[in-house]
């Protein structure tokens, strides 16, 4: 069990379910929440900005990272590297703040191996249709990049039972409220509360 009051969650979904709209949303309503930015080798989609959505790096600075063992995970996804730097993620668990790794399920994987109580939520959209249409209205990728996408979007979903919880990403709204009662859930896990309130609980049981 690793000393931290924060919790770390993995969140997966095929390209276009809705997962960033997701977490940017609960974000803004929750300020216990940060997200990990990742490392990239994919290039910034219109209105994306290095070290907001992602650190955007070359191939050779990607292997650099990966010869210096600075990633916690990462993963080739749709021909591009994308990794978790582990600078990024512990500073704010010991701050006791909760971090979403946005990641695939191969880095999702690695996770698990490294951080068994990281909770994995699994982002699933109403229909194979709805994910093309998000994908083609969002109008940031060429048709051949969306192709591409939804011919490796059965393959991301197949990996759905390794996750903890699944939300399906129909109405906004409700996934939103799904999502933030999981957040809700976790820190009131016992061993969280142990860690969090151990001299409150030791006064009461000090009669
Ligand atoms: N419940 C929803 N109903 C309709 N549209 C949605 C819903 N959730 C998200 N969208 C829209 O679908 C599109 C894709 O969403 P988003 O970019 O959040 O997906 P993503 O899973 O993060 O994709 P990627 O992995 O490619 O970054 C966006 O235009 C977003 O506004
Ligand atoms: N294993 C990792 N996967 C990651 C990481 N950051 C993003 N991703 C996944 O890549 C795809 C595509 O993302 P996009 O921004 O190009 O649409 C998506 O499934 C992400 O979850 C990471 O650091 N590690």
């Amino acid at each position: 069990m690793h000393k931290h009051t924060g919790n770390l969650f993995i969140l997966s979904a095929p390209s276009g379910a809705g997962k960033s709209s997701l977490y940017k949303a609960l974000l803004k309503a929750d300020d216990k929440v940060r997200i990990s930015i990742s490392h990239t080798t994919r290039a910034p989609r219109a209105g994306e900005e290095h070290g907001r959505e992602y650190y955007f790096i070359d191939d050779e600075s990607f292997l650099d990272m990966i010869a210096e063992d600075a990633f916690f995970e990462h993963a080739q996804v749709f021909d591009h590297y994308y990794g978790t730097s582990k600078e990024t993620i512990f500073g704010m668990l010991e701050q006791g703040l909760d971090v979403i790794l946005e990641i695939d399920w191969q880095g999702a994987r690695q996770v698990r191996q490294l951080y068994p109580e990281a909770v994995g939520i699994f982002i699933l959209p109403p229909s194979l249709s709805s994910l093309e249409e998000r994908l083609k209205k969002r109008a940031t990728d060429t048709e051949d990049v969306i192709q591409r996408r939804m011919a490796k979007a059965v393959n991301e979903m197949s990996h759905y039972h390794e996750y903890d919880f699944v939300i399906v990403n129909d109405d906004f709204d409700t996934a939103l409220a799904e999502m933030s009662s999981i957040f809700m859930a976790m820190r009131a896990k016992t061993p969280v509360m142990q860690q969090k309130y151990g001299n409150l609980i030791n006064d009461l049981l000090s009669l």
